[in-house]
């Protein structure tokens, strides 16, 4: 169990319902990623939260109310159920301490990983219902999105879940699918003979968007920028010898990178201390195996357009503004430096029109 804290809020981040705050008031979900859909069906346990903020669609609670203030929480399944059933490690959109974060800017109190094992697989939607929401979480208000599954082979539906709870006298919020409205003409139909399906705001829609590079659309799927959150760690010292030095990111391993290439970033340098606000800088990012120079591995670098000084073991949150080209084998340093130059120009354009 930890408990991430910074400016004096925190989220609490229990390992097991046994170590959960209780009583709750539960968004149920994987959540990766904290996108549009995800925050309208983490905002119904929000207005919860004290009982003053009203009890569902604006309603009050009476003052007289027998319930006591609950702990507004998500629950999820940590690591994900992909883990569970391939053996497979799967990338993630918001790794653990992305998604507390993001959590915790949402007025998120309490976080609860269900570790998905064989035990947890097997229960059955009652026994779910029964055991983990009301013994265990002491739930008194639940909320899930329309395509919300759960239970052995994932038979319970939300609907199920609303009829379960209601035994216990536990209200249920379906909160319906949300879509990219961008996207839709004014019919809400279809666009080149898609349905609203396909647009339809999901973990995988955002991964598919990032991976072509369609950063605009990604930040509007999530309402934020999609970002890189990492360390500042030594590279080949081969940027400064042709002027653009470049910070090397660390990042989580499970991070879910988009597509290689170059973007416009924006740059946000955390200061160690908690009384010095973090430093804003604008820059060009790179992910890729460096081609020119020969590079093996894949790294995520970034040169900032108005900086100096020394990054190194600094954490750097970088936020990622527009694709602007594929990675390419340049045949010298000199025309590598060239485009970086260009890259620098045109980012600075961008950067200095997108808000
Ligand atoms: C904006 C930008 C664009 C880049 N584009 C390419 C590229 O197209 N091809 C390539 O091989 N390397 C590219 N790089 C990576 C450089 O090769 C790398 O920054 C250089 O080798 C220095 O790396 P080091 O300081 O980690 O040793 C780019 C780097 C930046 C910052
Ligand atoms: N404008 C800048 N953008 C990025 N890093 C910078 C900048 N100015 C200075 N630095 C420092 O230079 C280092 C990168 O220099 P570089 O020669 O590319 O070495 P490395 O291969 O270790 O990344 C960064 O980690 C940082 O400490």
């Amino acid at each position: 169990m930890l408990n991430l804290s910074q400016n004096g809020c925190s989220v609490w981040v229990a390992s097991s319902t046994k170590l959960a705050l209780t009583p709750t008031a539960v968004a149920l979900g994987k959540f990766d990623g904290v996108h549009l859909g995800h925050q309208k069906v983490i905002q119904p346990v929000l207005q919860s939260v004290g009982n003053e903020e009203g009890w569902g669609d604006g309603e009050k609670l009476p003052e007289n109310s027998p319930q006591k203030p609950t702990y507004s929480t998500v629950v999820t399944f940590h690591p994900h159920p992909h883990e569970f059933f391939t053996g497979q490690p799967r990338a993630l959109l918001t790794p653990l301490d992305e998604k507390v974060q993001q959590l915790r800017s949402l007025g998120v109190e309490q976080l609860v990983l269900l570790p998905f094992d064989k035990e947890l697989s097997a229960l059955s939607p009652e026994e779910f219902v029964e055991r983990i929401l009301v013994q265990q979480l002491q739930c008194q208000r639940i909320s899930v999105g329309q395509d919300f599954c759960f239970g052995q082979k994932r038979t319970g539906t939300a609907q199920d879940l609303q009829i379960l709870a209601a035994k216990y006298k536990i209200p249920v919020t379906i909160v319906p699918i949300q879509t990219d409205t961008n996207d839709l003409p004014a019919n809400g139909k279809s666009v080149n003979n898609t349905s609203s399906e396909d647009h339809r705001i999901s973990t995988s829609l955002i991964r598919q968007t990032l991976q072509e590079g369609d950063i605009q659309r990604a930040t509007r799927l999530l309402g934020r920028p999609y970002t890189l959150t990492g360390l500042v760690i030594p590279g080949q010292h081969l940027g400064k010898t042709i002027g653009f030095p470049t910070a090397n990111l660390q990042l989580p391993k499970d991070k879910f990178l988009p597509r290689q290439g170059v973007y416009a970033v924006r740059v946000i340098i955390l200061s160690e201390t908690s009384d010095t606000p973090p430093t804003q800088n604008l820059g060009v990012m790179n992910i890729g195996n460096r081609p020119t120079v020969n590079g093996t591995d894949s790294s995520v670098e970034v040169h900032l357009l108005n900086w100096s000084a020394d990054l190194y073991g600094k954490n750097l949150v970088v936020q990622l503004v527009k694709f602007l080209r594929p990675e390419q084998k340049f045949p010298s340093l000199e025309a590598l430096k060239s485009q970086i130059q260009l890259d620098c120009t045109v980012a600075r354009e961008i950067l200095s029109t997108e808000c």
